[in-house]
């Protein structure tokens, strides 16, 4: 599928950081390794049942082998059918739940079942950076004072540079004229904008999105996988562009465009991956003539 004329072009072609012709890209073991996971398994017990479920199944993402670590500045895209640990992986790797047995690596630092909560929410907090479908902004704190929060709990800036960092993030996610609307005042995709803003407030090396774009509309769709596009490869700090690693689950097919790999979870196991040459964005009106192509 090749579709062409986004609305955000001029935008996301401003200042040599041309989302539309990115160069092609191949990760390998000298790459340095974000995620790395060594035998992960995720049980849980059914409350008053004798009984588990096996979420996920020795996955397995280590150096050398066919399913890679997770790669410094890499776009992953988790695909899968309903209920196959998707987002039991996510979770993982976000460390809001600890593998039953098994390993994970982020950035070399170590996580398994012995995993203290301390330790664990320290480097929620300092690397990792979370999209969710629903949006889950504060509705009484305006776009301006929900990416200002994270900021204010980690309490590593001053004043200035709070003021600074947020009028950047909402410019980079195109929301400078939003600062002061509530939730309420903006729309679905904007909401995920703002949403995408604070999930950076902190500079995460690591951004991970459950369906994103799951209550999105397609324009909207279009409009935040082409935001989530550029912040990957260029950063979000306009005088420090560090590309983010991105995982991101999705039941989407038409996005995998915009992942340079994409693996599918199956029945708790990695199933298969599929990799890109190039990333290359959707073009909104082409692909929406597609999309009433097939209705
Ligand atoms: N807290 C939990 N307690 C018990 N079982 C759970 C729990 N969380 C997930 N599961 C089970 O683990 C399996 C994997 O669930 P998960 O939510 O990771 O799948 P998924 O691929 O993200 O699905 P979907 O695409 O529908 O969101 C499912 O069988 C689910 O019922």
């Amino acid at each position: 599928m090749i579709f062409s004329g986004s609305p955000d072009k001029e935008a996301l072609q401003g200042q040599g950081r041309d989302i539309y012709n990115l160069p092609s890209k191949e990760f390998g073991p000298d790459d340095e390794n974000v995620i790395e996971c060594e035998d992960v398994s995720k049980e849980f017990n059914l409350i008053g049942r004798d009984e588990k479920i096996y979420a996920l199944k020795e996955i397995n993402l280590k150096q050398h082998d066919e399913f890679y670590p997770i790669k410094r500045g890499e776009f992953v895209i988790i695909r899968g059918p309903s209920g196959g640990g998707k987002t039991t992986f996510l979770n993982q790797v976000g460390t809001i739940d600890t593998p039953t047995s098994g390993t994970i690596r982020l950035l070399g630092r170590e996580v398994n079942k012995l995993s203290k909560d301390s330790y664990l929410s320290d480097l929620r907090l300092t690397t990792i950076g979370f999209v969710f479908q629903t949006f889950n902004l504060i509705a009484t704190m305006t776009a301006y004072e929900n990416v200002e929060l994270p900021m204010r709990i980690l309490a590593k800036l001053s004043e200035k540079e709070i003021k600074k960092r947020v009028r950047e993030l909402l410019k980079s996610v195109g929301l400078q004229d939003r600062m002061d609307h509530l939730p309420s005042e903006l729309s679905g995709g904007e909401q995920q904008r703002v949403a995408i803003a604070r999930s950076l407030a902190n500079s995460p090396q690591i951004l991970l999105l459950d369906e994103p774009t799951g209550d999105l509309d397609s324009k909207s769709t279009v409009e935040v996988m082409d935001i989530l596009l550029k912040l990957n490869n260029f950063g979000y700090n306009e005088s420090n562009h560090i590309p983010c690693t991105m995982v991101m689950v999705t039941h989407n097919p038409d996005l995998e465009c915009y992942a340079h790999r994409i693996i599918y979870i199956k029945d708790g196991k990695i199933e298969k991956q599929a990799i890109n040459e190039r990333q290359s964005p959707l073009r909104y009106e082409q692909y929406l003539h597609y999309l009433n192509s097939q209705n």
